[in-house]
């Protein structure tokens, strides 16, 4: 397969590039000055396109590419792939779902944690010698609140699971109730009712047209200003205006996030406050799974340009 041309869009994980690179005729677009400065050379040369959560497939570079035959996204998440375009022209997705749900999983927790017990601020007061002045002062008890989850798919499903184990009675809100939920889990139709009857509101979903900004003012309100948001899927699903200046005039209790909207950009009000945790949308990024990933981006390639069926399509 060395001779078949595979563009990658990013830096992504070292491992994956070089696994990429033992295999096919590897070219990273950061390389190039620019797009149209790669795609004027060797845009011919490419059958498949390896891209990520920061920069996907969008209509032009699927355009450009006239021999791309796949997507293999290093990513569980599609919101940075033109599909109609894909669908259009018959090119080939797939990504990587399965692998990395426990991770992301153990990060809404570890978050919805963080920021209940203030753990990142008790760090602080331990590594800067201030435990000797005086006690830490209490916190809040993360265990027994309700949990709210906005998309109950696989990710969702595994937050449910180690909420559940907390002891968190757990409701969820999606397009359509799951059968597979049963009675363990309350399914509300109306994202603000779910807010209104939950303590902490975990934001699950993919981003899509209708998810994008579906926690807005009048959810947040209705969250109101003890409870918490944990967002791990998408910057866009949450308003993030609302969301900053809800917790800057207090009416949100606090927030855990390792996504935004424009990300890297983070809103500069976010970083003076004591009530909001922030990670830089690492929710996969374990080892462990980042090599998950990588087999499964370079399996559906290579299954691909065997003839195989794809391991996990998504189109
Ligand atoms: O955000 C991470 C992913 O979509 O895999």
């Amino acid at each position: 397969m060395e001779s078949i041309g595979v563009l990658l869009t990013c830096p992504m994980y070292t491992n994956l590039h070089e696994e990429l690179s033992n295999r096919f005729n590897l070219f990273k677009l950061w390389n190039f000055s620019s797009f149209q400065s790669f795609s004027q050379t060797h845009a011919n040369s490419i059958r498949a396109l390896v891209c990520d959560t920061k920069i996907g497939a969008d209509a032009n570079t699927i355009d450009s590419l006239p021999n791309l035959e796949i997507v293999s996204t290093y990513s569980v998440g599609l919101d940075k792939i033109d599909l109609k375009k894909c669908r259009e022209k018959g090119i080939r997705v797939a990504n990587t779902p399965d692998v990395l749900t426990d991770d992301v999983a153990d990060l809404a927790i570890a978050l919805a944690l963080a920021v209940f017990r203030k753990i990142p601020q008790s760090d602080g007061y331990v590594k800067n010698g201030l435990w000797n002045n005086s006690d830490y002062p209490l916190t809040t008890k993360f265990s027994g609140k309700s949990v709210g989850i906005v998309g109950l798919g696989r990710i969702g499903s595994a937050i449910a699971k180690r909420a559940a184990a907390f002891g968190c009675p757990v409701s969820y809100h999606s397009r359509s109730e799951k059968s597979e939920a049963g009675s363990s889990y309350k399914y509300y139709p109306n994202i603000l009712d779910l807010a209104a009857n939950s303590q902490i509101l975990v934001v699950a979903c993919a981003l899509t047209e209708e998810t994008r900004h579906i926690v807005n003012r009048e959810v947040i309100d209705a969250l109101g200003p003890k409870g918490v948001i944990i967002n791990i899927g998408r910057g866009p699903i949450i308003n993030q205006r609302e969301l900053v200046s809800a917790l800057v005039e207090g009416r949100l209790g606090g927030a855990g996030l390792d996504v935004f909207e424009h990300e890297p950009d983070v809103p500069e009000e976010l970083m003076s406050l004591e009530n909001v945790v922030l990670t830089p949308h690492v929710g996969t990024d374990t080892v462990e799974t980042c090599n998950d990933m990588a087999d499964l981006v370079i399996a559906n390639l290579e299954a691909h340009f065997s003839g195989k069926p794809l391991l996990t399509p998504v189109l």
